[in-house]
Parts: C-alpha cells; sequence; structure tokens
C-alpha cells in the first residue's frame, strides 16, 4: 500500500476535515490498522486507516463524514484512549498534499535502453568539462532572447513558439563555429543510419532557471526532419516521454497546457530518463515522431531514490534539421504534413 496523500497540518489551526493525522499510534505500537479503525468507528463511518510515514506511530484515519473526525479529535486527542490499551494519541486534521514535485511516481531510468522507447539513445559525457565551459562561454558571449520562464537563442533558422514552426525562407546564416566539433561529432553518434545525410542547420540554445521546465511537445513534423539532438549542459534534469493513445494527444499548444500536470495518467505511456550535464540525447524514430517530450518544472528531481538539484542553470543546444517539404512518416495520427 502506497502512503496516502495526506500530511500533518503545517499550522495548528488547521480546517477541519474528515481525514485526522493521528501519533502516537499505529503497527510499530502495536496497534494494527484494523484495532484502530474499529476504535475509530466508534464516532462514524471510517473510510480507511494509513499509514503517515514510514514510522509506524503515526496514521491517518479518514471518514466518510468530516463531524465524525470533529467528534473524535474533541475526545480523543490528548486523553487516554481504553480501547487502544490507555495510549495517549495526539491528533490533528490532516491536509491533502497535492502530488510531490520531486517524486514524479515514475522511476527515473540512467540509460536510454532501459526506457524501450524505439529511437532513444543517450551518450554520456559527449562533452568535456573544459568544451562545455566554453561552449557555455561561447553563448553568454552572444545575446540572449527572454522568454516568460527562459533564455533562448536561435542560429540557422529562427523557432517562432507562436507557430511552432520555422521561417524557411528567413536563414539566420551557417551554425556558429563554436559547435563545429560538435557536429562532426554527432556523425559518429552510433545509431545513425546514414551519417551522410545528416546535415544539422538549425540550433536552439535554452537556458532554463531553477525549476523551470518545457511543456510536454512534439517537435513539429513538418518543420524538422527526422533527428534531433539535444546536449545538456551546466545542470541535470529529467526529461519524460509520453504517449498518448491516438485521438487523444494534444494537438494543440493550448490543449497542452491541460495535460502537463495531469493526474490521469491513464491516456498516455510515461517514461522517464535522467539527462546529466555533457550529455547527448538522440531522438529519432518513433521517439521523435510520436512520443511528447518533456521536462518537469521542478527544482529536484527523484532519481534512482537520490534527490538531485537542478543546479543554478541548465542550458541546452538543440540540434535539428529543418525540412523543406511535408512530412512523411510512419506516424500519420501524430503527424501535421498528414492529418
Ligand atoms: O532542453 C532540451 O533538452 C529540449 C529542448 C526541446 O525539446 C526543444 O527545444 O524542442
Ligand atoms: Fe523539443
Amino acid at each position: 500500500m502506497g502512503l496516502p496523500r495526506f500530511t500533518r497540518p503545517k499550522g495548528v489551526s488547521a480546517e477541519s476535515s474528515p481525514n485526522l493525522y493521528v501519533a502516537n499510534c499505529g503497527p510499530a505500537v502495536g496497534l494494527s490498522f484494523d484495532t484502530i479503525a474499529s476504535a475509530f468507528s466508534t464516532f462514524g463511518e471510517v473510510k480507511g486507516v494509513y499509514a503517515a510515514d514510514e514510522s509506524g506511530t503515526r496514521v491517518i484515519v479518514s471518514y466518510s463524514e468530516e463531524s465524525s473526525a470533529q467528534t473524535a479529535l474533541k475526545v480523543l486527542d490528548g486523553h487516554p484512549c481504553p480501547e487502544l490499551g490507555g495510549r495517549c494519541l495526539h491528533i490533528r486534521y490532516s491536509v491533502f498534499q497535492p502530488p510531490s514535485q520531486v517524486d514524479n511516481l515514475v522511476p527515473v531510468s540512467l540509460e536510454a535502453s532501459e526506457l524501450n522507447i524505439p529511437g532513444v539513445y543517450l551518450l554520456h559525457d559527449f562533452v568535456t568539462a573544459k568544451e562545455e565551459e566554453e561552449l557555455l562561454a561561447a553563448v553568454d558571449g552572444r545575446p540572449w532572447r527572454s522568454l516568460a520562464k527562459r533564455r533562448v537563442q536561435h542560429y540557422g533558422y529562427e523557432f517562432c513558439y507562436e507557430t511552432r514552426n520555422v521561417n524557411t525562407k528567413r536563414h539566420l546564416g551557417e551554425l556558429p563555429p563554436f559547435v563545429s566539433s560538435i557536429l562532426e561529432r554527432v556523425l559518429l553518434f552510433p545509431n545513425l543510419d546514414d551519417a551522410a545525410n545528416v546535415v544539422l542547420d538549425q540550433l536552439t540554445v535554452n537556458e532554463y532557471p531553477p525549476g523551470v521546465g518545457l511543456s510536454p511537445h512534439v517537435d513539429t513534423h513538418s518543420a524538422f526532419e527526422g533527428l534531433i539532438f539535444s546536449l545538456s549542459l551546466a545542470g541535470p534534469c529529467i526529461m519524460e516521454f509520453r504517449k498518448y493513445s491516438e485521438g487523444v494527444w494534444p494537438s494543440n499548444p493550448a490543449s497542452e497546457k491541460n495535460v502537463e500536470n495531469s493526474e490521469n495518467s491513464s491516456n498516455f505511456s510515461r517514461k522517464v530518463i535522467y539527462l546529466p550535464p555533457r550529455s547527448m540525447l538522440l531522438l529519432s524514430g518513433e521517439a521523435r515522431y510520436a512520443w511528447h517530450h518533456y521536462i518537469p518544472h521542478h527544482k529536484v528531481d527523484k532519481v534512482k531514490d537520490i534527490l538531485v538539484r537542478r543546479g543554478s542553470r541548465r542550458v541546452s543546444f538543440t540540434f535539428r534539421k529543418v525540412r523543406t517539404g511535408p512530412c512523411q512518416c510512419e506516424f500519420p495520427p501524430y503527424c501535421d504534413s498528414q492529418i
């Protein structure tokens, strides 16, 4: 049984609720959940008794009616309870805790192969710490454009966030010299069928402050070709992949907002990977065309039971090839060129 999402209120004067946080009570002091439910049912119908935390000495008693919780609190708080071996309970109203910012509930993979999504690859230490420093210095020497929550730079072609597309008629010029060695190195990526065809001509640099992520999206099929490379620098993050059942995936940015923090994940599969600094992610095939990618807006991520702080910033370099004709991918339900 997972822990319920009810906790002890922070202040003393919490609002009344049908859920009680009961301390000095639980399996670790010899009281089973059934015994506790039976004692508390004197005051009304008990919906459930749950561990409040891992201690075994604090429980949540959940009543059907708020009035039952009020009576139980009045009678039992600070008084010995004869039905519980005379124990003196400490009771407060409990409050509903929204889903944790940190605990994503989906285990975070360290390797792309664990995800079982065709077309996702991750290479660790794609650049050295020195190269990372140089790349950061290079972009910090160029003008940033401020968006609502993060800063961006575009090279090759500008990406327009309103249309989620690029104006192919407005070429901004070659990609800057400071990424030349990266462009050469991506050709050596072990998972490319036809390296000769990889001529990346668009670069978006994103700078995320702590707690800022990116809404779930698929890079527009008609805007970019099939390979998307993303280099993570300066700070880590996690990336979630979502595959929506056909027909329910959000087809426009406005509806994406509604699903961003959706608890109702029955409409999509979720997989999560950890992106350490200096790693290069490749999205291709199904991963690029049919899965949304999403960076949760966390300051801290839970990775294999370890809390990993995002750092003062994360800077990503996303390399793509601008598409000149319609997309003819094998994923028509997800393709803006084929709907
Ligand atoms: O920051 C990243 O790694 C991903 C950026 C991204 O998905 C995008 O620019 O479309
Ligand atoms: Fe993207």
